[in-house]
């Protein structure tokens, strides 16, 4: 059976800016237009020339892309003007774009209230408009703004706009879901009637995730007819964001209903990269990756439940709707209070220890490790303490160095030039071989200055301890039975960039810091072999 081309129309540089709490430097849009290109996209959306400084610079050069299309968005011309002397679209035709989306109004009431002209005037808006792109060598998508809202107040006015627009030339009619109130049964029927009654269009879908379904309308559109799909990575987009790419991608590409009827830019070796992708944008964005991202997320394909780690361990298939592989994603086998003795022997073989089920002290340290989680300890996120509570039942930990006492001041005074000041200060006692040492240092705050205190002199163990570097600290405060606890959990790495995680809980905050702390150290030391 010969497979129908699906084109995806990537807009997280231009819809995906929209987004709350992001904002996109040129160098960003660069390096994700190039990203995006490698995947296999067959259209960027680089931006809105001539809205801000950024996307006019990154539209007057292009960026160097081997496959995809790139394309300037920008709304049509406004009634009362003449195309010639319409600036925008006089910065539309100017910036250098393959494609121009158009956004214009398929609504009727929109028309009235938001832009107060005639019907016929928008109409006539988006004719005009997409003429003189065409004629300044453009291709040309139209997305209809609020097609949906559109159809169901007046049909034949939101088929008048998608007819006019392929009737003017615009090579794709986008159907938004600009509210992103639509459900997928509707979008499945609305569709089949454009398909009906504005035929010879190709038609897309560009829908927001207000209702949580925007991928799902995107998929009931590509059965109802729609070949071209609109979306953003990581869901980027206005208010609740757009289609989620980085979970429509697999979903085509691995789908049997749609991967055997349908073809992608993707392939299946660059699907690989989609984790990566994925996190690169954060990272980017300075935002921390959604865990529950499906197929990208690190909980995509992590098992909690001791009664799923037993299947797992059998066949990855009992739990798995795809490969984690497939999406370069990894399988995880989570040690908590709802692990049984598969998670721990996982875990355990994951840190290279091989015992068997019914060994004595896999029982022990799931005991244990329930006990401590009963605490308030959390091993699903603190690798290194969970490796070094299972040496220690199998008494592979020595006792390195012993904290006889510690002390953290914290002081705000006046500096030598008058200035109010917060300082905070620790005094650390360590004893390693019988002998014992004092260290005090100032750190930029509680926590740091124990950290700095604790590592400035651990006698011979000191080289390797060097190139130790804090990279994530964060804390939780809970109810643990009737007192309030806190969760500390560190994260530190080295200079051949080795990550590791500790935890630590108690009722002060800096004592849980201490113990994630030490955990991190004695880690460290285990690992090094000091
Ligand atoms: C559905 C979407 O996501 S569309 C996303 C559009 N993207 C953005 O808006 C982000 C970038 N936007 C901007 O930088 C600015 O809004 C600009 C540069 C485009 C326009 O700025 P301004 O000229 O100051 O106008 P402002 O933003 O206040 O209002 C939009 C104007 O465009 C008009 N307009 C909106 N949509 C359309 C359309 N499809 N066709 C014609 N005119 C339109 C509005 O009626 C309004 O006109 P008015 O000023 O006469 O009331
Ligand atoms: C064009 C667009 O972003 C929308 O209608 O949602």
């Amino acid at each position: 059976m010969t497979k129908e081309r699906l084109t995806l129309f990537d807009t997280t540089l231009r819809d995906g800016a929209q987004t709350t709490g992001v904002d996109f430097s040129l160098a960003d849009k660069r390096h994700i237009a190039a990203m995006l290109d490698d995947l296999g996209l067959d259209y960027i959306e680089g931006g809105y020339p001539g809205a801000n400084q950024t996307d006019t610079a990154f539209f007057s050069a292009r960026p160097k892309l081997n496959h995809a299309r790139f394309a300037a968005f920008g709304m049509v011309k406004r009634a009362g003007r003449s195309v010639e002397n319409d600036p925008g679209l006089a910065t539309l035709f100017g910036a250098d774009a393959d494609t121009i989306t158009f956004v214009a109004k398929a609504w009727d009431y929109h028309v009235r209230v938001a832009l107060g002209v005639s019907l016929e005037e928008n109409l006539e808006a988006i004719r005009l408009s997409i003429e003189a792109a065409l004629a300044h060598k453009r291709e040309v998508i139209l997305d209809c703004e609020h097609f949906f809202d559109g159809f169901k107040a007046d049909p034949f006015y939101a088929l008048n706009v998608a007819r006019t627009a392929f009737e003017a030339g615009a090579r794709w009619i986008v159907l938004c879901d600009t509210n992103g109130g639509a459900l997928p049964h509707e979008v499945e029927a609305i569709v089949a009637v454009v398909r009906d009654r504005v035929p010879g269009a190709y038609l897309g879908i560009h829908a927001h995730n207000d209702t949580d379904n925007a991928v799902a309308n995107s998929l009931a559109a590509v059965r109802a007819g729609v070949r071209q799909i609109h979306g953003a990575l990581n869901g980027l987009g206005e208010r609740c964001g757009n289609a989620n790419l980085t979970s429509i991608i697999p979903t085509l590409l691995l789908k049997p209903d749609f991967a055997d009827a349908f073809e992608i830019g993707v392939s299946l070796e660059k699907l690989k990269s989609l984790t990566k992708v994925s996190h690169t944008l954060d990272e980017l964005l300075n935002r921390a990756p959604n865990r529950h991202a499906p197929y990208v997320g690190a909980s995509a394909f992590a098992t909690k439940a001791g009664i799923h780690a037993s299947a797992v361990v059998k066949d990855p298939k009992t739990y798995e709707h795809v490969s984690p592989e497939a999406v370069g994603n990894k399988r995880r086998l989570l040690v908590s209070d709802q692990a049984g003795k598969s998670n721990i022997l996982a875990e355990l073989e994951r840190i290279g220890v091989k015992l068997e089920k019914n060994d004595a002290r896999v029982g022990r340290l799931l005991d244990e490790v329930k006990q401590k989680e009963a605490l308030g300890y959390a091993y699903e996120g603190a690798d290194a303490s969970f490796e070094l509570l299972a040496r220690r039942v199998l008494g592979e930990v020595p006792d390195f160095f012993d904290v006889e006492r510690f002390r953290v001041d914290v002081e705000r005074r006046h500096n030598a030039q008058g200035d109010l000041v917060t300082v905070s200060e620790a005094v650390v006692k360590v004893r390693i071989d019988g002998e014992t040492s004092i260290s005090a240092a100032e750190g930029e705050g509680p926590v740091n200055a124990l950290d700095l205190a604790l590592r400035k002199d651990l006698g011979k163990y000191q080289p390797f301890i060097e190139d130790l570097n804090l990279v994530d600290y964060r804390v939780r405060v809970f109810q643990g039975g009737t007192d309030a606890v806190t969760r500390v959990l560190v994260e530190f790495t080295d200079s051949s960039g080795e990550n590791w995680s500790t935890v630590g809980v108690s009722a002060n905050i800096i004592d849980a810091s201490f113990q994630a702390l030490t955990d991190a150290i004695t880690f460290r030391l285990l690992k090094s072999g000091a």
